[in-house]
């Protein structure tokens, strides 16, 4: 039998128009790990692909996910090293500072024509994922929610919001719109736009201001708001500055309203990861974001300062 271009996982089961064939999670840390759930808890055919231990470790007991939006509960999607088979959607949850590592467990021939929707946040994941998938669609996009890993395998999704943005720009046609269904079925908000680089921008307006200045402060939204709010707002503003270089039109008024508005003990991942000792994904969104800055000639003043001193922590950090 000819082999089909998107099994699930099994040669010859041929793909319907319209479906998104197996969808493979790569990752499953607080953002992968609740798609994974929520998926596989809606029946899809999801294969997670993870680090040898948490493989084992979700094969064994399943994949736990408590959440104050979805409920609690106990997924067994099947879970592997590496990803066996065809997907037709991979979703990536990585972080930056794993991505490359983690995308060799992921063949290119494993998602030739497949759907690749990044949930990382930053910028330039996106030309390293069409370098390692030249025959993937890469689809922008950014997902909003406060969800972490507590344990391999293990959940907590905390924040009263939970949404994703999808950019469909080089990417429409029925596995995409096969995927949006999907997805909104589990109850997760999908919103649908056009431009990817919208999509990756309006995230970066409001995650590079709270995950640096959070993580320099040591502290959760509620007390960046007020004790370092030039700070928080001077950052946004240079993005804001920059993105329009780029052709994105953005006002820092609505994320100054959507700081002021989270839970007061919101916590950026970056902030996580500094607590607990684990490399921070400074370069990935304040070194790419100056990147940008300087070669639109745009200066950014406020977040290369707390740049430079992340910097330094996370060498710390991460020389042991
Ligand atoms: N957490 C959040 O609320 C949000 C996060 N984001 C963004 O999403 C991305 C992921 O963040 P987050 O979910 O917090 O990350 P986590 O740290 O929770 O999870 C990262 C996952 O990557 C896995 N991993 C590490 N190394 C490898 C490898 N070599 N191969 C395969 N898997 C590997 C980890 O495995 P293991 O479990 O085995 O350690 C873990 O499951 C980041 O870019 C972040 O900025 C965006 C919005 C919200
Ligand atoms: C700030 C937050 C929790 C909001 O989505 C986030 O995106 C992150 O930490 O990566």
């Amino acid at each position: 039998m000819a082999e089909t271009e998107y099994g699930n996982g099994a040669v010859g089961a041929p793909l319907r128009s319209g479906e998104t064939g197996r969808i493979a999670v790569l990752s499953p840390g607080g953002v992968g790990g609740l798609l994974a759930g929520l998926l596989a808890r809606d029946g899809r055919d999801v294969a997670v692909v993870a680090t040898d231990s948490t493989a084992a470790g979700i094969a064994e007991r399943g994949l736990r996910i408590e959440s104050s939006l979805f409920g609690d509960f106990t997924a067994h999607p099947p879970a592997s090293p590496r990803l066996d088979g065809r997907a037709g959607v991979l979703f990536v949850g990585c972080k930056a500072t794993a991505l490359h590592e983690a995308l060799e467990r992921v063949p290119a021939e494993a998602v030739r024509g497949a759907l690749v929707v990044p949930l990382l946040n930053g910028l330039e994941h996106m030309e390293a994922l069409r370098r390692a998938y030249p025959d993937a669609r890469v689809a922008g996009a950014a997902i909003r929610v406060e969800s972490t890993r507590v344990e391999p395998g293990r959940i907590v999704q905390s924040s009263p919001f939970a949404s994703l943005d999808l950019a469909a720009e080089g990417v429409a046609g029925d596995r995409f719109d096969a995927l949006v269904q999907a997805v909104r079925a589990t109850g997760l908000e999908v919103n649908v736009r056009e431009s990817e680089a919208e999509v990756l921008w309006k995230k970066l307006h409001f995650l590079l201001p709270t995950a640096l200045v959070c993580t320099h402060a040591g502290r959760p939204i509620g007390g960046a708001r007020t004790d370092r709010r030039d700070d928080l707002l001077g950052v946004a503003a240079e993005v804001e500055r920059v993105a329009e270089q780029y052709g994105v039109d953005l006002d820092t008024g609505v994320v100054q309203r959507m700081a002021d508005g989270i839970p007061a003990e919101t916590k950026p991942s970056m902030l996580r990861d500094r607590e607990a000792g684990r490399p921070m994904e400074v370069d990935a969104l304040g070194g790419a974001f100056l990147r940008r800055a300087r070669a639109a000639g745009v200066p950014a003043p406020t977040t290369e300062r707390i740049v430079a001193d992340l910097e330094r922590i996370n060498a710390a950090l991460t020389a042991g």
